[in-house]
């Protein structure tokens, strides 16, 4: 197991240790009982101590429940506060890795968590932590006779062995049957988010067809799985009535010769039941087990990261941005097999000013904007938000001073209010800052013809909204609270002429209240308020200046004859 998540556990871990102890002290009496009532109450005829003994056992028992009961409540407790802190870390790293694009086949899942809670609930951690008292009970058998110690020793090694082939046999197709069903998951989720154009182009059939064979091959792998498992414990569950049946022979054979007496005889078979229980309990959900095990090494690399978070809090900034020698390699393949996505970017933007990006489609815009926002980090140089690295501020913390629409506008499920808000909370909501940001961004009216005005449930995701309502309120979203740079990737491909008029008139504001704005565009209408223009090509910066100079070099560049203006480089040192 690994170190850190044990770590975290091991208050709890220790506490339930010793109750363990106490449990397994206790589950010693009924054998004392058994011994006692055999080789002294029978052969003495006495009620009186069979009555000592029977009261004897009743407080034993009663101290049993409590035991088992406190520890059962510890384990509980246990993956309650494990589990909540591994669902906020699990959401956490979800959202980092679908952000930065990237696929983490080895991130832990929801399914990883319950696995773990169900675990520490269960009766699966009781027997992992008693399955080293196997080696007192045999060490006790060993007290009554060496012969019945051996087939107790031979007993627990067989059963053992049992476990580790098991171990073996699955462990390996168990790992990968887990990951084929993340992808089938995965697939099932894309399929229903293409739902329209699924219906739309008569994808219907192939879609199914394709998802049942996919369904079929993983249900065939997980019932082999499951057919080894279950043959492993049955010839665990065999074993071990074969193990009793020796035990009680070999116990019949020494009372037969005078080497023990009968009490002896039955209280080693019940000891050695008790010593193997754990065992066969682990054999019969070894499956379960395993799945754990590994839900645990992805749980724990959850932990070690969410150490290494950095959390410095830096002033609020003015919105001075400067790139520097900026360079990003495709996040899917290792920087040595990917190409560049963004090659030696480099501009500088002062506090208020607005920056449009333009270039032709794949050139790079939307990843600049990425780098800028801090999502991606980049493979060689840095962007500075008032001369703070991106990378120094936490999400938190950034947050605040930035607002950003996609280019793919995504909303949430609620309100128009909790939307504008990005707080799913409504009793948090400030509905004063919520009409500030609204009336900033020019939608105030637009909301207001809604339905329910802000209190409109836009529906999963936003579906009820035109495509032009989803992206105004998205730069509403954007313009809440406090925004000290403001980052909008093709905020008007889905505005008609009002909704254009409207996000000029928002740009404007931001300029006059001195918030700084890049906006990546493929029209034309918004270059007219560009304090610079950085046109994209291929990656690269192809020229950056103002809006004059940088008119002037295109119109250089249309006619080939005159001389071909300055590098964007050299337009940087001048900005
Ligand atoms: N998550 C990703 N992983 C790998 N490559 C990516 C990823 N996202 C984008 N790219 C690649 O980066 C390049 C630039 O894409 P980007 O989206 O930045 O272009 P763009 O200029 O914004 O294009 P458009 O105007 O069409 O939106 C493309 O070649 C694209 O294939």
């Amino acid at each position: 197991m690994n170190q850190v998540m044990l770590h975290a556990i091991r208050r709890h871990l220790l506490i339930a240790s010793a109750f363990g102890i106490a449990s397994n002290v206790l589950i010693l009496a009924p054998t004392i009982y058994l011994l006692q009532v055999y080789d002294r109450v029978l052969p003495s005829r006495s009620i009186e101590t069979l009555a000592m003994l029977v009261i004897f056992m009743g407080i034993v028992l009663a101290m049993m429940l409590i035991v088992d009961v406190v520890r059962s409540r510890i384990f509980s407790d246990l993956a309650r506060q494990l589990g909540d802190r591994l669902d906020r870390l699990a959401l956490g790293a979800r959202i980092d890795a679908q952000a930065r694009k990237t696929l983490i086949p080895t991130l832990a899942t929801p399914a990883d968590i319950v696995s773990l809670r169900s675990f520490f609930s269960g009766s699966g951690i009781t027997a992992l932590l008693d399955l080293p008292w196997l080696f007192v009970y045999v060490g006790l058998v060993f007290v009554f006779h060496w012969i019945l110690g051996l087939i107790a020793t031979a007993s627990a090694i067989l059963l053992i062995g049992l476990t580790v082939m098991n171990d073996r046999l699955t462990k390996k197709r168990i790992h990968t049957v887990s990951l084929r069903q993340r992808e089938t998951d995965q697939l099932y989720a894309q399929i229903s988010r293409n739902a329209e154009v699924v219906t739309v182009m008569g994808m219907h059939e192939t879609w199914l067809s394709a998802w049942a064979e996919r369904k079929r091959v993983d249900v065939d792998a997980q019932t082999s799985v499951a057919d080894t498992s279950m043959l492993n414990r049955n010839i665990g569950k065999v074993a071990r009535q074969a193990i009793q049946v020796i035990m009680m022979a070999a116990g019949a054979w020494l009372v037969i010769n005078d080497y023990a007496t009968g009490g002896i005889m039955i209280a080693t078979t019940m000891l050695l039941g008790k010593a193997l229980a754990p065992v066969d309990q682990l054999l019969g959900s070894w499956k379960q087990l395993t799945e754990v095990r590994q839900a645990w090494s992805r749980l724990d690399d959850l932990y070690r990261q969410a150490r290494a978070t950095p959390t410095v809090e830096l002033p609020r900034p003015r919105g001075r941005i400067s790139v520097e020698a900026l360079s990003f390699y495709s996040p899917v393949a290792g920087r040595t097999q990917s190409r560049a996505l963004l090659s030696n970017i480099a501009f500088a933007l002062d506090a208020g000013q607005l920056l449009v990006i333009v270039g032709a489609s794949a050139s790079g815009k939307s990843t600049l904007l990425r780098l800028l926002a801090g999502v991606w980090k980049p493979n060689a140089g840095v962007v500075r938000l008032d001369g703070a690295d991106v990378s120094q501020w936490s999400h938190e913390s950034l947050g605040r001073y930035l607002g950003y629409v996609p280019q793919d506008v995504e909303l949430f499920a609620g309100s128009v209010a909790a939307n504008i808000a990005r707080n799913p909370d409504a009793s948090q909501h400030d509905s004063a800052a919520i009409i500030r940001a609204a009336q900033r961004a020019g939608v105030h009216d637009l909301v207001l013809e809604l339905p329910d005005g802000y209190q409109t449930d836009i529906g999963e995701s936003g579906l009820t909204l035109s495509g032009g309502q989803r992206q105004s309120i998205a730069l509403a979203r954007a313009l809440y609270g406090d925004p000290r740079l403001v980052l909008l990737d093709e905020p008007n491909s889905n505005l008609d002429a009002d909704g254009e008029r409207r996000l000029n008139l928002a740009l404007h504001r931001l300029k006059s209240e001195g918030i700084t704005a890049v906006v990546v565009t493929h029209r034309q209408g918004l270059l007219a308020l560009a304090d610079r223009v950085l046109v994209m090509r291929a990656g690269r910066i192809d020229c950056f200046g103002t809006r004059e100079q940088v008119q002037g070099w295109m119109q250089a560049r249309a006619k080939p004859t005159e001389a071909k203006p300055r590098a964007a480089s050299q337009e940087v040192s001048k900005a």
